[in-house]
């Protein structure tokens, strides 16, 4: 299999059903994601993934999109390695981060990325500030244009030239070795430490060129004492004046566990509050209002032993930190909160009934009100003259598009504006089923019938269980596409069971600390139902998932051989070992318990337990660089398999992290699960994907 053949513009599209039946095409195929309004409203951007010209990686360009929906879109930047994270100043040039060489400059052997400027009026981009770590994000002040950045620093390292120098020294020393006096140590993917993110107050940007010579911009450290493990890599936010930077704080919570608090730096002189310090809670994605006199954050209350977390919106007054609860009694999970152009509402994102929907809610008290129908939100844009909101909708049949919302009123289905990428056609229809759990739940699902599936010729079923657990089935999924499947004739059915998002508090409780028990039922239950259908051929079926979706994969292999195959990803395997080496051991038994003093949900729900069940063909997949859930779990997984002599295959890429992040590993990926289900159960012979 080769990599695929470089889309020469995102504008290139493909007919949908072809794309998902040609692997390189799918891969080839503009992945939108980050929007970013100008303060004047008049201007959107949005990255736009498409492959580079070796089909070796994604790269991400910025685009502009008319918010008013009648111009194209059109490209604005064009590097090699990509431009990220775009953000507007209030003078309406564009910053971004890219590792794009600078014109001139000697060439970098490990490019770092710094934040760039494009101009307002157009032009070229011109490089306005770097760090020896590089910059890994920005936030600018609304009203005064003033900029703070985020940068990985060395102990010691606040001017860069000392940083650049203790990386030099360590590289001539041959030392990559990191000593740990604190926990976590690495999260998702990368080792924590020496570094550490520190934030840097850069002011106002030049906005001419310097002359030639001139010191590039002065960064003033704002957490030089940040240190390991996490550094200030919270999100953080400056007030419309620039006067106030809020950011979240990690802070140890006990002996090996941390938490998020929100705390309010005065930017002119580096003094610090806390400003929401809950010690029972993480509090984080803090917004200010436009006046600057408030702000909006989540506050995720911790979870315990007998309690899932739960979430909702404080509205904290900066003058003395008085705090309101905004949605007492919002039987949903707010998330990233924004106020309203006046400031008299905070709009939100939440996940409901198999949908992330935007919500409003007063700031003057009252209940939320849902103003989006069918799909999934996200990147809310709202726009400060307050005549309208945008954001990127998708759904299970429809990618990351831009559309205009209406900010006062409900709506359907908002039009989506003119963007790279637009799908011709999918290889099939896409419903909503439900079914009912033995204790009367309702448990709502997606399927995805392909082309042709008919009660003469009823489709092949792929049950897909989601990730989390605490979330649900509602966007469009690039890593878990349906549609891929689909188009080769399966039936694809994405439950949302016990523990998922959008249900209500009851339904995650009702999976609470026994993953093996409602979850696993729903799941079933959910199969059951489509399995009455004329139209999907129930002697045909598979199961699959990834991480959490993954773990329900191996427990499904120890409890029923109905399915002829199950594919797992990035799977748990033996709770004792996941909950004790993933890279947030705490956030997972706060759930568990300790396995030593409180074994009984372990050897109640770890599927190594009962590994002596399993008859079911199962493809393992795995990659090295998952510190979420190592690789151990599959490793153990694996050999228990083959000891047993349970007809298994292993995929295991050795670069890739808890998700599978290359083009070509990527079809890889595909081309397996299909060649896996067509062996096992169509029942076709096996045919290695070419390169393994
Ligand atoms: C801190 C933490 O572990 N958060 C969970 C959301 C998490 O990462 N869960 C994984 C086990 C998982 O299921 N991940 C899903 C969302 C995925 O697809 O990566």
């Amino acid at each position: 299999m080769s990599p695929s053949a470089p889309a020469s513009d995102a504008s290139s599209t493909s007919p949908g059903g072809s794309a998902f039946a040609d692997l390189a095409a799918f891969v080839a195929l503009p992945r939108l994601g980050g929007l970013a309004l100008s303060a004047d409203g008049s201007r959107l951007a949005v990255s736009v993934q498409t492959l580079d010209p070796e089909g070796k990686k994604w790269q991400s360009a910025l685009w502009e999109v008319d918010p008013a929906g009648n111009r194209p879109a059109r490209r604005l930047t064009r590097s090699a390695p990509g431009e990220s994270s775009p953000v507007w100043s209030p003078d309406g040039s564009l910053l971004f981060t890219s590792a794009r060489p600078e014109p001139g400059a000697k060439e970098q052997t490990e490019p770092k990325a710094g934040l760039w400027s494009l101009p307002g009026d157009g032009g070229e981009a011109r490089l306005v500030l770097t760090r020896p770590g590089g910059i890994s994000g920005v936030a600018v002040a609304t009203g005064t244009g003033e900029v703070v950045v985020a940068a990985a620093t060395m102990p010691g390292g606040s001017d860069a030239r000392a940083d650049e120098q203790r990386r030099t020294r360590r590289t001539d020393a041959g030392v990559s070795a990191i000593l740990h006096e604190t926990y976590p140590v690495r999260y998702w993917d990368h080792d924590l430490g020496p570094a550490s993110p520190h934030l840097f107050w850069a002011g106002r940007l030049p906005v001419d060129e310097p002359a030639t010579g001139a010191d590039p911009v002065e960064l003033r450290d704002l957490t030089p004492d940040a240190v390991p493990p996490s550094g200030a890599d919270g999100s953080f936010t400056l007030s419309p004046d620039g006067r106030l930077l809020a950011r979240v704080e990690e802070v140890p919570d006990g002996p090996a566990a941390r938490r998020d608090r929100v705390v309010l730096m005065d930017t002119a002189d580096g003094s610090t509050r806390p400003l929401v310090d809950d010690p029972s809670a993480d509090v984080f994605a803090p917004a200010f209002s436009p006046d600057g006199s408030a702000l909006v954050c989540v506050r995720q209350a911790m979870s315990t032993y007998a309690e899932p977390p739960d979430h909702t919106l404080l509205l904290v007054e900066v003058a003395d930190g008085a705090v309101r609860e905004l949605t007492e009694g919002f039987d949903r999970w707010p998330s990233a909160p924004q106020f309203s152009a006046d400031g008299t509402a905070v709009y939100f994102l939440a996940d409901d009934d198999g949908r992330h929907a935007v919500f409003r809610v007063p700031v003057d008290g009252g209940p939320p009100l849902r103003l989006t129908g069918d799909g999934a939100y996200s990147d809310l844009q709202v726009a400060r003259d307050g005549s309208a909101l945008y954001a990127l909708r998708s759904a299970y049949d429809s990618p990351p598009v831009p559309v205009r919302l209406d900010p006062e009123t409900p709506l359907q289905d908002p039009p989506a504006l003119p963007a790279p990428g637009t799908l011709d056609r999918l290889p099939g229809t896409l419903h909503e089923v439900a079914a009912t759990a033995s204790d009367g739940t309702r448990v709502q699902s997606w399927l995805v019938l392909p082309e042709g599936a008919s009660v003469e010729t009823p489709a092949p079923l792929v049950l897909w269980v989601h990730g989390g657990p605490l979330m649900s089935w509602n966007s469009w999924s690039w890593r878990w596409c349906p549609w891929v499947l689909a188009a080769r004739g399966y039936a694809v059915l994405l439950p949302n069971p016990a523990l998922s998002q959008g249900f209500g508090q009851d339904f995650v409780r009702r999976g609470w600390g026994e993953w093996g028990g409602a979850p696993y039922t729903d799941l079933m239950a959910a199969v059951d139902a489509v399995e009455q259908r004329p139209d999907i051929d129930a002697s045909r079926t598979a199961a699959m998932g990834g991480s959490f979706g993954g773990y329900m994969a191996n427990w499904i292999a120890t409890q029923t051989d109905r399915f002829r195959a199950i594919v797992t990803h990035a799977s748990l395997w033996d709770l004792d070992s996941f909950t004790g080496t993933t890279d947030l051991a705490y956030y997972w038994q706060q759930e568990w318990g300790d396995p030593l003093r409180e074994p009984k949900r372990y050897e109640q729900n770890s599927p190594h337990r009962y590994a002596d069940a399993i008859r079911t063909p199962m493809l393992v997949i795995h990659g090295d660089r998952d510190f979420r859930v190592p690789v151990g779990e599959a490793l153990r997984l694996w050999y228990d398999l083959q000891k047993r002599g349970v007809p298994s295959r292993f995929l295991y890429f050795p670069d890739e992290n808890h998700w599978v992040l290359t083009p070509g590993n990527s079809q890889i990926w595909y081309a397996t699960v299909l060649a896996f289900l067509a062996e096992h159960v169509l029942g076709e012979a096996w045919q290695r994907p070419e390169l393994l």
